[in-house]
C-alpha cells in the first residue's frame, strides 16, 4: 500500500523537541489549525511539538516586511495549531533541513522567521548556530506549580517567556498544565522555565510551552534561562551550558544578540496519505 499522494514531508528533531517539516515552495499547502493539530497528536497523527512549514517569504501573505521574499521562511506552528513568532530549536532544524535537501549550501543561511530575518551557521559536525537576536529584559512576575510560588524575569525573545531561577527539584515540578501567568505582563500567554544552576556556567532546564505542553527542549526557552541566570549572577552577558530534557545546548548572550548553539536531526520522510489530509 502506497500513501504517496499527499503532501511530502519529514521528521526530525533539536534535542527532542520535534517537529513535522512540510516543504511547500511556493505556498501552495492550506494548513489550518485542525491540520496543524492534527499532523501534531501523537496518537491519531504524526506526534510533534509543531510543523514548521518551508515555503518562500514572497509566497507568504503574512511574512514581516522585513524579510527579503526569496529568503526561506520557517512558518511556524505551535501542535495546538497557534502561531508563534519565533521557535529557536525549529530554526536549527530548519536550516538543517534546507542543507540535507541541497535548498542552501552548509556554512552560512539567512532563514525568515514571523519576528524577522535570523542569521544561520551550519557547521561539519551537525551542529547548527542560530542568532536569535537581542533577548530584552521586560520586567518580572510570577507563577506556581502545584502549592509552590516561583519568582522570575519576564524575557523577549522574540517570543515571551517567563524564566524562573530556582534551587528547588525540578525533577519533581508537575509541568502537566500551564503554570499560571500574569496576563498584564503577558496578554499573548507565555513559555515558562524552571532553571536551576547546576555548574558555574552551567545550567538545568525543564519549561512549558505555550501552546504545546511540557516539551524537551525549547530553545527560546534556553536563551530566556541565560538571561534569568545571568542576572541571578549579577550579570547581563555571558555564556550558559543548557541541560535540557532531551539533551544539552549552548548559549551566549551580549549586549546586543544572543546565540544558540545545538544539534539537528532529520528522522524520517514520507508522503501523508491524501485521504487523511483532505479530512484532518
Ligand atoms: N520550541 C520553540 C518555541 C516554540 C514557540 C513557543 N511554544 C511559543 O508559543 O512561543 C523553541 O525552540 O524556541
Amino acid at each position: 500500500m502506497r500513501t504517496s499522494d499527499g503532501p511530502r514531508f519529514l521528521k526530525g528533531h533539536g534535542t527532542q523537541n520535534d517537529f513535522v517539516i512540510l516543504p511547500d515552495p511556493d505556498g501552495e499547502l492550506k494548513l489550518t489549525d485542525s491540520r496543524v493539530q492534527a499532523l501534531c497528536d501523537r496518537q491519531r497523527g504524526l506526534g510533534a511539538d509543531g510543523v514548521l512549514r518551508v515555503v518562500r517569504a514572497g509566497a507568504l501573505e503574512d511574512a514581516p516586511e522585513s524579510v527579503p521574499s526569496d529568503v526561506w521562511f520557517m512558518d511556524y506552528r505551535n501542535a495546538d495549531g497557534s502561531i508563534a513568532e519565533m521557535c529557536g530549536n525549529g530554526v536549527r532544524v530548519f536550516a538543517h533541513y534546507l542543507v540535507q535537501s541541497g535548498l542552501a549550501a552548509p556554512g552560512e543561511i539567512a532563514v525568515g522567521t514571523r519576528a524577522g530575518v535570523r542569521p544561520v551557521v551550519t557547521h561539519p559536525d551537525g551542529r547548527v548556530t542560530v542568532e536569535m537576536g537581542p533577548a530584552t529584559l521586560f520586567g518580572e512576575s510570577a507563577t506556581k506549580v502545584g502549592e509552590t510560588g516561583f519568582d522570575g524575569v519576564a524575557v523577549d525573545v522574540g517570543n515571551p517567556h517567563l524564566a524562573c531561577v530556582t534551587d528547588a527539584d525540578l525533577d519533581s515540578l508537575d509541568l502537566k498544565v500551564q503554570p499560571p501567568f500574569d496576563e498584564t505582563v503577558f496578554p499573548n500567554g507565555v513559555n515558562v522555565e524552571f532553571v536551576r544552576r547546576t555548574g558555574p556556567e552551567r545550567v538545568r532546564m525543564r519549561v512549558h510551552e505555550r501552546g504545546v505542553g511540557e516539551t524537551r527542549s525549547c530553545g527560546t526557552g534556553t536563551v530566556a534561562a541565560t538571561v534569568a541566570a545571568l542576572r541571578a549572577d549579577g550579570l547581563t552577558t555571558g555564556r550558559r551550558t543548557v541541560d535540557v530534557l532531551g539533551g544539552t545546548v549552548e548559549v551566549e548572550v551580549t549586549g546586543s544578540t544572543s546565540t544558540l548553539t545545538g544539534p539537528a536531526e532529520l528522522v524520517a520522510s514520507g508522503h501523508l496519505d491524501a485521504e487523511w489530509w483532505a479530512h484532518a
